[in-house]
């Protein structure tokens, strides 16, 4: 009976093992986890989880008993410190464990600040893990006084949660706007007004010089303009890296993250990688896409290939995220957009699509799902839409999809 071994039990290594025993896998299972909770969504961290919405027991993307009633040995608060790809055998503390096929899906690490310039201090937070957000939750405080760093998704939900929860936010963006990475200018100056209008200070073009700190922990920030602010806690949201360590050392290639086929096969034919840690070929190109729908889509395939499936991994990207009461909905990926389209609703509601050419390439829906929807389902069908009939408030979307 042949062992599959998972390393990482995020939401790509749930889903991997999960689906090795829906399609009928009946080896032996083993999921390891450095972390010492049962798999857990991480979106709520930065949402509900930090703003004290959200039970721990809701987090958990599966009871116990699912890994029990499954035949999945669990290990967790355990760390992998070596793959051997010859012999075949994994490294846990003082124990070897022997696999016919590994899966690595071990997604990524947040970027810190540099010891140099405070990153070490206390009151110094990173948001992904649970223990980062169950450590960051008590300086969560009315009156408390936030410098966030990053105006990405984590620096912007963490802003949202700390402005309604009676903190004095500031967010400093090292680039020229919030959400450059992922979004055209329209979004960004939505959730720009949008954090204005709920009193958190949002400063672009400026970056973090350093903190400053007092009997090791953190008091006070100087950034790249000049200016001083005098601060009780800092949230880091600059971004991650995919955790290729294990991956490396095993000497498997990387290429912005673990490389993989289109199968989700790395450089060696008998370990696969899934999840934030893996890139893979693309519409031609090669991408690793950092969201959970792509950790759960990408790892179902790679489990139905680790048993002899032979299908390609075709991703359709989509994206969430909540801050205050909008919700913002993403359908497609905008790299290399040339025009965007708005279609304005009633309040907050509003949509921006991404067009490369003629062809609609990504939406961006802020609390119109209407909008995200069709969108999504055109870009999957590799349908374009009339940007006559998008920017019009009153035109029906739904028959687009006939068109
Ligand atoms: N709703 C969601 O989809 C959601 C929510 C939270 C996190 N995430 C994901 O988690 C990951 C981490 O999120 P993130 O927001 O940290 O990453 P990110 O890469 O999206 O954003 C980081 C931001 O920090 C800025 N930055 C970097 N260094 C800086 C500095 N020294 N000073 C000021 N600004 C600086 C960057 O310019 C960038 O805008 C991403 O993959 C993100 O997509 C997604």
């Amino acid at each position: 009976m042949s062992h599959i071994v998972v390393i990482g039990a995020g939401q790509a290594g749930a889903s991997l093992v999960a689906r090795l025993r829906k399609d009928g896998f009946e080896g032996d299972i083993t999921l390891i986890g450095a972390e010492p909770h049962l798999p857990y969504q991480r979106p709520p961290l930065s949402k509900a989880y930090l703003l004290g919405e959200m039970e721990l027991e809701r987090l958990f993307l599966r009871p116990e008993s699912f890994y029990t009633d499954n035949n999945v040995s669990l290990r967790l608060g355990q760390r992998v410190t070596g793959i051997d790809p010859q012999a075949k055998t994994v490294t846990v503390g003082d124990e070897v464990i022997s696999y016919d096929e590994l899966a690595l899906t071990t997604g990524s690490d947040p970027r810190r600040l540099p010891a140099a310039i405070g990153g070490d201090l206390d009151g110094v937070h990173v948001v992904r893990d649970l223990a980062h957000v169950d450590d960051m939750g008590p300086y969560v405080a009315e009156g408390a006084r936030a410098l966030i760093v990053g105006g990405g998704y984590i620096g912007l939900e963490a802003a949202a949660v700390c402005a309604k929860r009676g903190v004095k936010v500031t967010l400093v963006e090292m680039a020229d706007r919030i959400l450059q990475r992922v979004a055209a200018p329209e979004t960004s100056d939505y959730f720009r007004t949008l954090h204005s209008e709920y009193g958190a200070d949002i400063r672009e073009g400026v970056g973090l010089d350093r903190l400053v700190g007092d009997n090791g922990k953190v008091t006070g920030a100087v950034l790249t303009d000049g200016s001083q602010l005098d601060v009780d806690f800092v949230v880091v949201g600059v971004g991650i890296a995919p955790s290729t360590k294990l991956a490396e050392m095993a000497g498997l290639e990387l290429d912005n993250g673990i490389k993989t086929d289109a199968h989700g096969r790395t450089s060696d034919p008998s370990i696969w990688a899934a999840g934030d840690c893996a890139s893979f070929p693309h519409a031609g190109a090669r991408i690793r896409l950092e969201s959970v729908p792509n950790a759960i889509d990408q790892s179902e395939v790679v489990a139905q290939n680790m048993l002899g499936a032979a299908k390609d991994y075709v991703a359709t990207p989509w994206f969430w995220s909540d801050q205050y009461d909008v919700k913002l909905q993403i359908a497609g990926l905008n790299t290399g957009y040339d025009r965007v389209v708005t279609r304005k609703g009633e309040g907050q509601t509003v949509s921006f699509w991404y067009y490369k050419g003629d062809r609609l390439i990504a939406v961006d829906a802020m609390n119109d799902p209407r909008a995200y929807m069709v969108g999504k389902r055109l870009i999957e069908a590799g349908k374009t839409a009339d940007p006559v009939v998008v920017a019009d408030p009153d035109a029906d979307l739904k028959p687009l999809l006939k068109a």
